[in-house]
């Protein structure tokens, strides 16, 4: 004990009283969509391995492969102790993948948000000598927040996925002097839905703001070949994804022009002052970035399972929102009564996430459910019976 742990106890019985605690809990992996915790057999709707590459051979070889050739860590960042040839392979795959001049790796999607922007912000003092004007969707990642925050920006939110209202903020801070920033999700993780990027990119060019994408959740999962959605209209200032989600692996990436990843070199201090990805991440990433445009008939599947999910869920009285991705939330509104139905779940073999605020604006508790290619139509039914048996144990009203 130390003298302050009483002031944590009083704080975390505080977050308990209100439903907001977290804790980690102990689970093994057994194989693509199967976990044990507690004893007993899971089946998985709550991971990002939306295509199972996190245990696709070809990954595994390659990540032993690479760690064998060029061993466990990178020693350094890669401005102290030089470029790898294998960064270099990587992100030029990489920048292939995304139809971009160039890419550059970063060590998680949290980290790349957190210090890109910062980094890119700092552009439009150098160059109009104000600071950035700044367009955030409601909606956006908890890291993309950080950004801004750490950038020490106000950020001007619109409504989710509201381009009207975006618009009409343009408009209105139409003649400050800064740089501005549109920065937005193309799939949002907590409700599943897809912003209008072709819409964004015309705003975009009309108000000459500069496009800030997120695709952790599209990249490997849509967009033609699993390149993201960004791929399907082209010319968006700047898209950052992970390695963590559909590609199985870990880390991150920005995709843009040769000046942008230039400008983070010298300036993005989440890329400067942190030790280069290892070799078995980037082994592991350059066998994804193989199989993931190969991968049509996953892709498929996915999206006709979701499809399937969300008509069930409707006949059943279950709104998903907005959901038109792999990502279905069933919503149920209050933190508590979404934290018994998981515990239900869990009870009938079932893993499927209570996501409550701060994750999720108040009143908008929900169960994420995240599917895999892995999955099939046993599964779902399994996933629904024991919704039902949750909703009748708690009185939840749909
Ligand atoms: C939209 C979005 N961006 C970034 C991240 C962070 O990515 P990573 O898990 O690679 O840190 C997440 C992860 O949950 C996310 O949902």
């Amino acid at each position: 004990m130390t003298r302050f742990d009483q002031f944590f106890q009083t704080a975390l019985e505080g977050l308990s009283r209100r439903h907001l605690r977290r804790e980690l809990r102990p689970l093994e992996r057994d194989g693509p969509v199967i976990v044990r915790r507690d004893g007993g057999t899971l089946l998985n709707f709550s991971s990002n391995d939306y295509l199972g590459l996190s245990i696709h051979p070809d990954l595994k070889a390659r990540s032993i492969e690479w760690t064998q050739r060029f061993g466990t860590g990178s020693g350094a960042s890669r401005l102290v102790t030089g470029t790898s040839e294998q960064h270099r392979l990587v992100e030029e795959k990489l920048a292939r993948f995304k139809g971009t001049e160039t890419a550059l790796l970063l060590a998680s999607g949290w980290q790349a948000n957190a210090a890109i922007l910062p980094a890119l912000f700092r552009l439009s003092v150098e160059a109009s000598g104000a600071p950035a004007v700044v367009f955030t969707d409601r909606l956006n990642h908890a890291s993309l927040h950080h950004g801004c925050q750490a950038a020490g920006i106000r950020q001007i939110r619109f409504a989710h996925n509201d381009l009207g209202h975006l618009e009409q903020a343009l408009e209105r801070h139409g003649d400050q002097k800064g740089l501005r920033f549109i920065v937005t999700e193309s799939v949002f993780s907590m409700d599943g839905d897809r912003a209008d990027i072709a819409a964004l990119k015309a705003l975009a060019d009309r108000y000459d703001a500069f496009l800030y994408l997120d695709e952790a959740h599209a990249t490997g999962v849509l967009g033609p070949q699993g390149r993201g959605l960004s791929a399907e209209i082209g010319g968006v200032d700047l898209v950052m994804g992970t390695f963590s989600k559909g590609l199985g692996g870990f880390g991150a990436y920005v995709a843009g022009s040769r000046p942008l990843c230039d400008w983070l070199v010298s300036t993005c201090s989440g890329f400067i002052y942190t030790t280069a990805l290892p070799p078995s991440l980037l082994g592991a990433i350059d066998a994804a970035l193989d199989l993931v445009p190969t991968m049509d008939a996953e892709r498929r599947h996915l999206a006709a399972l979701a499809a399937q999910l969300r008509t069930d869920l409707a006949r059943r009285g279950w709104s998903t929102g907005l959901s038109s991705t792999q990502i279905v939330p069933v919503m149920v509104g209050d933190a508590e009564q979404a934290l018994a139905l998981a515990r239900t779940l869990a009870a009938q073999g079932v893993l499927g996430g209570a996501i409550r605020p701060p994750t999720v604006p108040p009143g908008t508790a929900r169960i994420r459910l995240a599917l895999s290619a892995a999955h099939d139509a046993g599964m779902l039914d399994r996933l629904l019976r024991a919704l039902d048996e949750g909703a009748r144990e708690h009185g939840i009203v749909r």
